[in-house]
Parts: structure tokens; sequence; C-alpha cells
């Protein structure tokens, strides 16, 4: 049984920012590498790796991971809202499946999706209905953050389940990172206001989040400018996460610890844990090989900006 990946950086900012058009151009070649990807594979199921960045997760109850057995895209920053076509039998026996291999995930039955997993949908399949997509989960913004080595024994789990499905050609998708720092709030250093915010923040009127979004197109204009004060992109640590990733041994990064991760690559870089999830899942079903990669950091989107497709070696 085989399985393809695909793994991307997103960024909100990809409709709101202008970066030199040779920039923008290299990420809709690399997006047009990944549709060609897809489209020759033409899966029959998505399993998508995604964070939030709360607008459906909050820290009344946060989990690490949470599998979605029905899921909408809310909208935020223009992007696809509405339902996905979640396949819920299927979603289910995959939640079972990895509960019984001694991992403890959430499930939700009215998951609210941001753009961090709509917009891999939009690029590769253009709707967020076109193939059958269970939404998976994986927190990349909220403390406190499990070991990288759960992460990734989530990804082998559900990646196990996966290659059982004779039946089907499943992609996996992982959307986030690399090293980044947007303006997302955190609760350490949050007021009143913002603390409201992430303990509960659901259904934000449109100037709340208009207001939201403001901040961060604004500061990824500073930060393209030079004068943002966030933390500045690290290609370094990009590059080397990516060259393991592209090993197929996953075991180094299981040292990888969310202070380190935080300081070298910004307070966003968590996100790599989708990348790491997906790639252990491509994992389960044997070696495989990296068929595209792509690399820029662009301050613009604020995002060390990846995009990698993998499949089963044959
Ligand atoms: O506004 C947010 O919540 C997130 C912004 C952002 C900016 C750049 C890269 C990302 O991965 C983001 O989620
Ligand atoms: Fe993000």
């Amino acid at each position: 049984m085989s399985l393809a990946l695909v793994t991307m950086s997103h960024s909100p900012l990809l409709k709101y920012a202008d970066p030199p058009a040779e920039v923008a151009d290299a990420v809709q070649d690399a997006f047009g590498a990944a549709r060609a990807f897809v489209q020759e594979y033409d899966p029959t199921l998505v399993v998508s790796f995604a964070p939030d960045h709360y607008n459906g997760f909050f820290y009344d109850l946060m989990p690490p991971f949470c599998i979605g057995y029905r899921a909408e895209g809310v909208g935020d920053y223009g992007t696809a809202e509405g339902p996905l076509d979640v396949p819920a039998e299927r979603a289910e026996e995959l939640a079972q499946w990895v509960a019984e291999r001694d991992i403890d995930v959430a499930v939700s039955r009215r998951m609210q999706i941001d753009h961090g997993a709509v917009q891999p949908l939009e690029v590769l399949f253009g709707t967020l209905t076109a193939v059958p997509t269970i939404p998976v989960f994986v927190n990349g913004v909220a403390r406190p953050f499990v070991t990288m080595r759960r992460v990734r024994r989530l990804g082998e789990a559900i990646g196990g389940f996966l290659t059982t499905l004779r039946n089907e050609r499943v992609l996996v998708i992982g959307s986030g990172g690399l090293s980044h720092d947007p303006p997302v709030p955190q609760w350490a250093t949050a007021d009143d206001t913002v603390r409201a915010m992430l303990l509960d923040g659901r259904h934000p009127t449109a100037a709340a989040r208009e207001a939201r979004q403001r901040r961060v197109i604004d500061t990824g204009r500073a930060f393209a400018a030079g004068t943002a004060s966030i933390k500045d992109l690290n290609p370094e640590w990009d590059r080397a996460l990516m060259t393991t990733l592209a090993s197929g041994d996953l075991s180094p990064i299981d040292a990888m610890t969310p202070e380190r991760m935080a300081e070298e690559a910004g307070n966003s870089s968590h996100e790599v844990r989708t990348w790491v999830a997906a790639f252990a899942a491509l994992g389960a079903a044997g070696p495989y090989n990296v068929t595209y990669e792509f690399y820029r950091p662009i301050r613009e989107y604020i995002a060390g900006f990846g995009v990698m497709t993998a499949r089963t070696a044959p």
C-alpha cells in the first residue's frame, strides 16, 4: 500500500502582501508543482494535518490533537467558508485505531478550521469538497506542547491505519511552518481583552476579525521593510529540518524542544509538528522518495516558505 504526501507552509498574507513578482511567481510555481503531483496521484482520500490560530480551538478546551468527524472552514483571511466532505465513518475508525495504539486524541463532530487547514485544500484542489478529507488538528500555537516524539507517534499511528485501506489512494497533507514568528497572541503576554478571545473567541464580529487580521497584515509590511520587532526567519533551521524529513529517519526530531524551537525559529515554528506527523504517516507505508522541494524565506508572508511532495518508494 503506497501513500503520497504534500507538506507546505501556509500564510494568510498570500492575498494581502505584495512581495517582488519573482518571489510571488516562485511560490505560485511551487503550488503548481504540488498541484500537478496531486493530480497525477489522483487521491481518493486526504488526511490533512493542520494547526489552528484561535479560530476553531480555544483555551476553554485545548487538545494537542483532534480528529474531525465533521468540519467547516471559518473563512478567515478570505479563505473558503463552509463544510468539508468528511467521511465520518472512516474518521471514526481512524480515531478508534489511534486510541488503540495508546495515543490520546480528541474528536470533534463540529470542528472549525481556519486558513491553516483550508489554504492547502484551496491551493491543491480549488475547493474544500473536491476529495473526501479527514482533518487532523495538531496544536502548533497554544502552550503546552506535547513532545515531538508524541507527534511522530501520532503520525505513525495514523499512517498505520491508512496502509490498511487497500481500495484508497491516500494523500497526507502537512500545513504550516517553517520558521516564523507572526503576532499570534499568547496567553502569557495577553491583556484581559485578548485573553477573553483566547479563551473562547468563536464567531467574532466582522470588526473584531478585521482588527486581528489588520495587525498581522501591518506586521508583514513592517517585517518586509525591516521595522518589525518579531523574530527573523531562520533559513538554516528550515533547510536542516527539510533535509531530516527527506532522509526518512525522523528520530533526530525527537530531540527538538518547544523552548529551543521558539528561540531558534520563532513562536509559530511549532506548526512544523504537522509536517512531522505527515512524514511519519508516510513513513508507516515504508521507505519514501521526496519528488519535489521548494524553499524561500519570505518576509512579506512572514514565513520560511517550504513545499515538499513525496511518495512511497516503488
Ligand atoms: O493571524 C494569524 O492567526 C496567523 C498568521 C500567520 C502569519 C504568517 C504565517 C502563518 O503560518 C500564520 O498563521
Ligand atoms: Fe500559521
